[in-house]
C-alpha cells in the first residue's frame, strides 16, 4: 500500500467555536492509483490534502507515504522532502509572472543537488510532456489558462514525485481544457505510475478517476467506482 492514511482528525479554533474539520479519517490508496476527493463546501478535503502533503499538521492520528511519515515544516529539509515526494497543483497556477514557463518548472530543482545541465534536461522532458516545450520561454501572461495549468502541472512532476495532490485544478478551465487537464493526469498514472488525489466539485472529472472518495462534515462517507453518469456506486473505503 502506497499511502496510508490511519484516524486522522484535524480542529479549528475559531473564536468560542472549535470546527471539526476531520474526525476519524482512513484511507488506503495504490501507487498508481488516481482518487477522486469530493464534497460538499467545508467538508475537509483541503484540509486533508495540506495535511497529506505536510503543508498542515494533524491533531491525531498518522500519513504514511510510502512507508514513510512526512517531514514537515518551513525548512530547507522539508522543502525538499516535499520536492522529491509530493507535487502539488492548485486551482490557480500561481505561476511566477515574471519568469518563463521553463524557469516556473525549474523552481523546485533548485532545491536538488542536480547540475544545471541536469535540471535542464528534466525541465524540457517535464515541457515536452505536457505539450509546451514550444512555449518554454514564453510568461504566463502570455499563456491560456490551460496552458499555464499545464506549465503548473510540469511544475509539479520535474522533481519526479510519487504522490501529485491536486486541488481544484480544473476548476478555474472551461469544459475542453478541463478535458485535456485530465488526459494529461490520467497519462501521468499510466505511463510514470503516478498516485494522483484529486479535490474536485466536478462530477465529470471526478468520474475521469479510478475511484470516489466522499468527505462529509470531516468524515469520509464513502468510496467507489465512479459511473460515466457522474453518480457512483457505493463501496467500502478500503
Ligand atoms: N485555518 C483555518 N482556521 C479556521 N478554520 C479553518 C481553517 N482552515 C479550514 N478551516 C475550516 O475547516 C473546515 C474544512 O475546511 P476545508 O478548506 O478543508 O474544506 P473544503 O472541503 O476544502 O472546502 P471548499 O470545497 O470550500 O474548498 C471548514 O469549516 C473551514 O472553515
Amino acid at each position: 500500500m502506497f499511502l496510508q492514511i490511519n484516524q486522522l482528525a484535524k480542529h479549528y479554533q475559531k473564536g468560542q467555536t472549535l470546527i471539526t474539520a476531520l474526525d476519524d479519517v482512513s484511507l488506503n490508496v495504490d501507487q498508481g492509483e488516481f482518487i477522486a476527493l469530493t464534497g460538499p463546501s467545508g467538508s475537509g478535503k483541503t484540509t486533508l490534502l495540506n495535511i497529506i502533503g505536510g503543508l498542515d499538521v494533524q491533531d491525531s492520528g498518522s500519513v504514511l507515504i510510502g512507508g514513510q511519515p512526512q517531514i514537515r515544516g518551513n525548512d530547507r529539509e522539508s522543502s525538499a522532502w516535499r520536492a522529491q515526494n509530493v507535487g502539488f497543483v492548485f486551482q490557480f497556477s500561481n505561476l511566477l509572472p515574471f519568469l518563463t514557463a521553463a524557469q516556473n518548472v525549474e523552481l523546485p530543482l533548485l532545491l536538488t543537488s542536480l547540475s544545471t545541465k541536469e535540471r535542464a534536461s528534466r525541465v524540457s522532458a517535464a515541457l515536452e510532456l505536457v505539450g509546451l516545450a514550444e512555449r518554454a520561454g514564453h510568461k504566463p501572461a502570455e499563456l491560456s489558462g490551460g496552458q499555464e495549468q499545464r506549465v503548473a502541472i510540469a511544475r509539479a512532476f520535474v522533481s519526479a514525485p510519487k504522490l501529485m495532490l491536486c486541488d481544484e485544478p480544473t476548476g478555474d478551465l472551461d469544459r475542453k481544457s478541463a478535458q485535456s487537464i485530465l488526459e494529461l493526469l490520467n497519462t501521468l498514472k499510466s505511463e510514470f505510475n503516478k498516485t494522483i488525489i484529486m479535490v474536485t466539485h466536478d462530477m465529470e472529472a471526478a468520474a475521469a478517476t479510478d475511484r470516489q472518495v466522499v468527505l462529509d462534515k470531516g468524515k469520509l462517507r464513502l468510496a467507489g467506482q465512479p459511473l460515466p453518469d457522474g453518480t457512483f456506486k457505493a463501496a467500502g473505503v478500503r
